[in-house]
């Protein structure tokens, strides 16, 4: 059974005018990698830092590990909401060296971060001879110094490049397959798409989503399809009345969308019936930036 590690219910901030975040209401389960989504003002921030006790609430409750926040629950969580300052003519070890200090923590634990986040061949450069990606990677391996239960990240990848942000996301991956729980807030669809398990959707503070992204991606536009005999599939691909357009992928795999909606099982039916047994077939599914985009302008 899943176990829930964060539970927020009617959560409300205003600032002045501002609704920033209205009724908020959120579960988030122990082993995912949940994305917070939303444009820029939507609240993203607001929320976490209420989560972390640096913002006052108005209104509402959360619960971390099923029971009210404390400093001991918080203990249990290690966070990045800005980017974090370090000493710029120290180096990455140094830096942690300090860390270690202020909370308490074995200085082994620093040679197993700055492994883990990639920097151990750096860790006695300086922390201003880091790029942009270092950087945050090294603020990772801070925030995994007292080995947390759960990890929060408040826009990792903003402002590195293509290379670095694809190194920070393989990083989160790596973190969450090592069995953390990682809350993320982006306000990049793909990025959620590519890093997190689940998410919700946040506009103008108010929740509009929140599901699975396995299931919000299920949304069956078409199939992708291979057998022992392709030209054999080909041809039964072409000839098959509910088909629209029809592709070969990189993989050499069939790639066809239906002009109607179709049962699955009819048309695999069909190729079986003229002789070619299907040896991958897998959904094309409608993509989450579709369903993003119609939810936001609902
Ligand atoms: N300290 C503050 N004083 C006044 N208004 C604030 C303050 N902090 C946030 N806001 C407002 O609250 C709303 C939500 O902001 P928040 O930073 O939580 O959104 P966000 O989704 O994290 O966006 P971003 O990614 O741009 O930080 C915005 O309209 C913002 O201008």
């Amino acid at each position: 059974m899943s176990e829930t590690i964060l539970e927020i219910s009617g959560l409300s901030k205003r600032y002045g005018r501002i609704q920033a975040v209205n009724q908020l209401d959120l579960q988030v389960q122990k082993g995912s990698v949940f994305g917070l989504l939303g444009p820029n003002g939507s609240g993203k921030s607001t929320t976490l830092g209420i989560l972390l006790g640096v913002t006052q609430k108005d209104s509402g409750d959360y619960k971390w590990f099923g029971q009210e926040p404390t400093a001991e629950s918080r203990k249990r969580i290690g966070a990045i909401l800005e980017s974090p300052t370090f000493y710029p003519y120290l180096s990455a070890r140094q830096n942690l060296n300090i860390v270690s200090e202020i909370k308490n923590v074995e200085r082994s634990r620093i040679n197993e971060v700055l492994t883990q986040v990639g920097l151990i061949e750096r860790a006695d450069y300086p922390f201003k001879t880091f790029s942009l990606g270092m950087k945050q990677r090294l603020a990772i391996a801070s925030a995994l110094l007292a080995d947390p239960e759960l990890l929060i990240l408040d826009e990792p990848t903003n402002g590195l490049d293509p290379q670095g942000i694809a190194e920070i996301r393989e990083l989160i991956i790596d973190i969450a397959k090592s069995g953390k729980t990682i809350i993320l807030a982006s306000h990049l669809l793909d990025e959620v798409q590519k890093v997190c398990t689940d998410f919700a959707v946040l506009k103008t503070g108010n929740k509009i989503f929140q599901g699975s992204v396995a299931e919000s991606l299920s949304g069956n536009d078409g199939v992708e399809l291979s057998s022992d005999n392709m030209e054999q599939l080909q041809k039964l691909c072409n000839n098959y009345k509910n088909s629209f357009r029809i592709s070969t992928n990189n993989l050499g795999r069939i790639v066809m969308s239906f002009k109607e909606e179709e049962d699955i099982s009819q048309f695999h039916k069909y190729l079986i019936d003229n002789g070619v047994v299907l040896t991958h077939l897998s959904y094309i599914s409608k993509s989450l930036e579709k369903q993003f985009l119609e939810l936001l302008s609902a």
